[in-house]
């Protein structure tokens, strides 16, 4: 899933793709590089964002959703909590909703019911204001696990099959570095949940506190480690900027995975 942010103030690479056609130039190089999936965002959610209006996010989202689908065989995201951006989108040919908030923002939950595509629930401890203050978990894998496990059954009762969820441990969202360390050792068991698992690492502070990479362009090789191990754990989609540089990782991960040992069935 390639990382496509139209917003000026994402962690990564903030306004560089606010132009349409840069944005639609990017996704295209992107799908060339491996990209089954282009992740587009118009609201920042790192740590302190500023929020944007709906209008905004509408203006930044729709148009490059329906340019990119109209040449590229690419799903594309929407990476988006609010509702009438879910449904612009989605009338536009966004195949899948990527949703940080989990669909807990008002009108989310019975919006995502009535589109029908696919849901990533992803867990955020808090809001993208507050998040990063003093994370506190007993247990980080226990209590991300049951709060996607809540937020599965909650779409099941609102009528969203479990075979149109995936979810998300949220990296970096409400995490210190140890509980993401510790979420990635133990990734394995989000498996459990029986969905999908989406993760997204590249390029994030949990790298750059590890190596003392303070600049983002400089954690290529430790998110690329990261996207291997979490590959290895059995997520099967991993949210990336770098998509070349990973696509060419994660065959070798699915090559080693082919191969079958003496005795093995
Ligand atoms: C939008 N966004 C930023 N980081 C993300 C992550 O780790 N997962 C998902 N699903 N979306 C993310």
């Amino acid at each position: 899933m390639g990382v496509l942010n139209v917003t000026p103030d994402s962690f990564s690479d903030g306004g560089r793709f606010i132009d349409p056609e840069r944005a639609l130039q990017h996704a295209r190089e992107m799908v060339a590089a491996g990209a089954s999936f282009i992740d587009v965002g118009g609201e920042s959610t790192r740590p302190g964002a500023e929020p944007v209006s709906v209008e905004q996010e509408l203006e930044r989202v729709v148009p490059l959703v329906a340019a990119i689908r109209a040449e590229l065989d690419v799903v594309v995201s929407v990476d988006t909590s609010t509702p009438e951006v879910m449904r612009e989108a989605v009338a536009a040919g966004a195949g899948l909703i990527n949703d940080v908030r989990a669909l807990q923002r008002p009108g989310a939950l019975a919006m995502a019911a009535t589109l029908e595509v696919p849901v990533c629930l992803m867990h955020m401890l808090g809001e993208p204001g507050t998040m990063q203050v003093a994370p506190h978990y007993q247990d980080v894998i226990a209590e991300v696990s049951a709060f996607l496990l809540q937020r599965i059954e909650c779409c099941e009762a609102a009528g969203i099959d479990r075979s149109r969820l995936l979810v998300d441990p949220g990296f970096g969202f409400g995490k210190t570095l140890e509980h993401n360390l510790q979420l990635l050792r133990g990734l394995d068991r989000f498996a459990r949940l029986g969905v999908p698992l989406l993760v997204g690492m590249s390029r994030k502070s949990m790298v750059g506190a590890v190596l003392g990479r303070a600049d983002p362009a400089d954690r290529l090789y430790g998110s690329l480690a990261v996207a291997v191990m979490a590959a290895q754990a059995g997520a099967q989609i991993l949210r990336v900027h770098d998509v070349k540089e990973t696509h060419d990782a994660l065959a070798m991960v699915d090559a080693v995975k082919k191969t079958r040992l003496v005795g093995e069935d």
